[in-house]
């Protein structure tokens, strides 16, 4: 209601003037942050980013990578991961990542005014239930997301307080033909991390020419024309900052070397390496930071049995052989994983990370919406090196600046940021409530990369079954009269159909709408939304029949008691309808949608002309909101 309205502008205005106020205190600077080769990181990480927990890559079974690298690789092949043309404070702006959405089947995640919908992943049982929606390569791309999924539910399930990392220690391994190197990781409690690497001079990227998206997921790219892309969103301070034209706007940002203490990050690996000469394989406890063992993730299960990093073999139990995972207790179920994909060679216009000097951003500082509350989210990383040979885990690979997620606390500028580097394969969890008390951000690497972001979507209102159900809710209203074949409602009590309207304007905008906007990519890869989509359009159309009723009911002044009222409701449902449809109609023909090929063009659906005589209103509701405007003057 109004009250609501008025309640979120002044937190926003207030949200406004601290954000204007510590960016005044910050001035030029920029804010301190760590990376794994700075001393106090892990100090740090352990005051205030706890939430944060990293498996390395060598804890997952190598099984379960070769699935799921496989499957990322298939669904780029196949053209499925696709930038979002997102909405931020009206701003239209293409995604600097590419994207699809899996999970179960029939749920959507929305974020930036975007309802992505998921293709099912398919399940043991899905396939017994032969869902055949797609071809048996992405079949099986989803389904080893899925395993994916179903190991991040147990793990993270068993994730302990005081869980930070399953660790690594890499070791180079020669082999006697002198072959190139090979590294292979291995597991030890936790890694003393080397001081002093090398620092990255950053050339900011000037006067792209090559593309004229503006891109992100956020935040201020939206105000410049140009493209300025990168930041966050909604609810933290340098979102609004960068907005306000007085300040600064979306120049770009050179990094003050001076301020920052992460001088190494940029490089890969960030943590020690430890080179031996033998093909036997070494396992090395290094200091834990002055954290007492047994805190950290043992490799693996995390449920199992503990790992002993002095085992005689000098193997890793769990690392090279790791437990299976377990089946999701329950406890956490991630019901969809948003993927990610960027080559950053292809990228001319990706935004420096304006607060730190961490470097470019792939995608900007933001929380994770849409989730329940407190949720945890994980997330897969894998970086690939396509084409040229180069596996970027070889001994080239120090010249190389890997993907890093980078942390900091929302609202705050003294604590330092945290920059944590991902080698492929490498997963981190935010656990707790770190993503509602902390912003991340996503700073490229040289290779191409992708990422598995596995959450718990709030689906309240996000699923099929539950826009289903209120179509049914609505639809009861309308009684078929079975041999005329004309209709009538019936109840008229305003209330009534008040819900009735919230409801058809709920499936044509946040469904039909939404749905079409993304153009055929649902459609071109798997079926399965196809003829959903098709029974919402028909309920939403008997719920135009419902409108033109209610419509005559008031026009004709049948109901005399409470006409007032029913024409009040009607109007500023008819109003509502207006501006979306106008809205829908303007992100269709946005420049930027006019970029996009046909098989991914917006369509503007439902759409009809004038006269259609299928249709019983117009498209186009000036005419009536007038007619029940002047109605309700006369009243
Ligand atoms: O790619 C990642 O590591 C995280 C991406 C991310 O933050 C997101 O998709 O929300
Ligand atoms: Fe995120």
């Amino acid at each position: 209601g109004r009250h609501g309205v008025s309640l979120i502008l002044r937190v926003h205005l207030l949200q406004r003037a601290t954000r204007r106020k510590l960016l005044q205190e910050l001035g030029d600077q920029k804010i301190p942050f760590l990376g794994p080769s700075d001393r106090g990181f892990q100090q740090l990480w352990d005051s205030s980013y706890s939430g944060l927990v990293l498996r390395r890559s060598c804890s997952l079974p190598a099984e379960l990578h070769d699935q799921v690298q496989a499957a990322l690789l298939t669904l780029r092949n196949k053209g499925c991961l696709l930038r979002d043309l997102v909405r931020v404070r009206d701003r239209d702006v293409f995604t600097a990542v590419s994207r699809v959405l899996l999970g179960e089947p029939g749920h959507t995640y929305r974020y930036l005014d975007t309802r992505l919908f998921a293709i099912p992943w398919h399940s043991e049982d899905s396939a017994v239930k032969g869902v055949n929606c797609c071809d048996p390569d992405l079949r099986a791309a989803c389904r080893a997301l899925w395993e994916l999924n179903t190991f991040f539910c147990s793990d993270v399930s068993g994730l302990e307080e005081g869980d930070r990392l399953t660790q690594c220690v890499k070791v180079e391994v020669e082999t006697r033909q002198g072959k190139e190197g090979d590294t292979e990781s291995k597991h030890s409690e936790d890694s003393k991390n080397s001081e002093g690497g090398d620092s990255e001079s950053r050339k900011s990227e000037e006067g792209d020419t090559e593309s004229k998206h503006s891109e992100e997921w956020d935040i201020d790219s939206k105000h410049s024309e140009e493209g300025c892309p990168g930041s966050s969103q909604e609810g933290d301070w340098e979102t609004e900052s960068k907005h306000s034209s007085e300040e600064g706007e979306c120049s770009q940002v050179k990094p003050s070397e001076g301020a920052i203490l992460g001088q190494s990050e940029g490089k890969c690996p960030g943590w020690t390496s430890k080179p031996v000469s033998s093909t036997e394989t070494e396992t090395v406890a290094l200091g834990a930071h002055g954290k007492p063992p047994g805190v950290q993730l043992q490799c693996g299960s995390l449920t199992g049995d503990h790992i002993d990093d002095k085992d005689d073999t000098g193997n890793v139990q769990g690392c090279s052989q790791p437990s299976p995972p377990q089946v999701c207790t329950g406890v956490v179920k991630f019901n969809v994983t948003l993927l990610n994909y960027m080559d950053p060679t292809a990228m001319s216009q990706l935004k420096e990370e304006p607060y730190y000097g961490m470097g470019k951003m792939a995608v900007g500082w933001h929380h994770d919406e849409n989730l329940i509350t407190h949720s945890p989210v994980a997330v897969y990383s894998y970086s690939c090196n396509d084409d040229k040979g180069d596996s970027g885990e070889g001994s080239s690979s120090s010249q190389k600046t890997c993907w890093r997620v980078g942390l900091k606390v929302a609202w705050d500028i003294h604590t330092p940021g945290l920059m944590l580097p991902l080698e492929s394969g490498d997963c981190y969890y935010m656990k707790d409530d770190l993503n509602t008390t902390h912003q991340h951000c996503v700073l490229t690497g040289d290779n191409t990369r992708f990422s598995s972001t596995h959450r718990m979507a709030e689906c309240s209102s996000g699923t099929l079954t539950y826009i289903q159900s209120r179509c049914q809710e609505a639809l009861s209203n309308l009684h078929p009269d079975p041999e005329t074949g004309s209709y009538s409602l019936l109840a008229l009590l305003p209330t009534t159909l008040q819900h009735c309207e919230e409801i058809h304007n709920e499936v044509e905008f946040e469904w039909l709408r939404q749905y079409w906007f993304q153009g055929q990519r649902y459609a071109r890869f798997c079926s399965w939304w196809t003829k959903p989509m098709e029974q919402l359009e028909k309920d939403w159309r008997l719920m135009e029949t419902m409108t033109m009723l209610f419509l005559k009911t008031v026009e004709e002044g049948r109901a005399a008691e409470g006409r007032r009222e029913m024409a009040e409701t009607l109007l500023s449902a008819l109003t509502d309808r207006h501006q979306q449809r106008q809205t829908w109609r303007d992100r269709c023909r946005s420049s930027l949608a006019q970029t996009l090929p046909p098989e991914e063009a917006p369509v503007d659906r439902p759409f009809w002309g004038v006269d259609d005589p299928n249709m019983p209103l117009p498209f186009d509701l000036a005419d009536i909101i007038n007619s029940v405007e002047s109605l309700l003057w006369r009243m």
